[in-house]
């Protein structure tokens, strides 16, 4: 199993966000949460990604407990992800925003940077080597040097993958990842994920857009309350009759 959640819980006070989830993520596929409004997406996602610690329930990663490990521990294990607004530099080019993002996980320390030690040297060589070849997957060769304020909006959100994919994730976590964009957009930023499966890489996200989601996911959770009430591949979750309920008629996953 390359991720699973046991019996995953989060309390905030007496509200119970996230509540008893079993959950496993499919290694080289597109998987998808999904659910109302408050259903816990978020909670869940924080919880699976390090941000938040559960109430109770376990994570396993690889093999490995990584329930109670902070956000950068599991991030050196090849967790990756992105926020719904992505903050970047707005007067600093693509480049060198993922040269920043890229160089806040590598070693050099003050003593490096005042005596631009070799190691400091090799670094920053490394990371703006990665930073182009990330460039060049999410396609912005031609915005490369340009300043993020000038993007478009699908601009900036393939910017804030090439952030996540600097790293070299064995996973990344999405968070509404085409929220803000319009249709075309958000046709090219589904590309963008398949293309990132394609090369291995799990992909995991949040969307509320379901026609995408429908056409994009391998594999589908759905939460309601905190609860998961379904799980499995888009044809399943569209005929499911717990889930329709809990989209009130269904109009919203047609
Ligand atoms: N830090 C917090 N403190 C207290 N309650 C919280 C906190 N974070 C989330 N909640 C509550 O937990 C429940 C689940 O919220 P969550 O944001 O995870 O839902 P969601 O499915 O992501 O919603 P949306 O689709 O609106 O973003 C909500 O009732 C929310 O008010």
């Amino acid at each position: 199993m390359f991720l699973e959640t046991k019996k995953l819980t989060k309390q905030f006070g007496g509200l119970v966000a996230v509540n008893n989830v079993d959950f496993t993520i499919e290694q080289g596929k597109i998987n998808a949460i999904i659910g109302p409004n408050g259903a816990g997406k978020s909670t869940f996602f924080n919880l699976i990604s390090g941000f938040h610690p559960p109430s109770s329930g376990q994570i396993i990663f690889k093999g490995h407990d990584v329930t109670k490990l902070p956000s950068n521990k599991i991030a050196q294990l090849g967790v990756a992800r992105t926020f719904q607004t992505t903050n970047l530099f707005e007067q600093s080019s693509v480049l060198d925003n993922i040269i920043v993002g890229h160089r806040l996980r590598t070693k050099s320390n003050l003593f490096d940077a005042i005596f631009r030690t070799k190691r400091l040297k090799t670094e920053e060589a490394l990371c703006r080597e990665k930073a182009m070849e990330v460039i060049e997957f999410v396609e912005l060769q031609k915005v490369a040097y340009k300043p993020v304020a000038g993007l478009t909006q699908e601009e900036k959100k393939r910017t804030a993958f090439a952030l996540a994919l600097a790293t070299n994730p064995e996973i990344v976590f999405l968070d509404e990842p085409a929220a803000g964009v319009n249709p075309d957009e958000t046709e090219g930023l589904a590309v963008l994920m398949k293309k990132m499966a394609l090369k291995g890489i799990t992909v995991c996200l949040i969307e509320h857009k379901m026609q995408m989601i429908m056409k994009l996911a391998d594999k589908i959770m759905v939460l309601n309350y905190g609860e998961k009430i379904a799980e499995g591949k888009p044809e399943d979750i569209q005929n499911n009759q717990a889930v329709i309920k809990a989209y009130l008629g269904g109009g919203a996953i047609a």
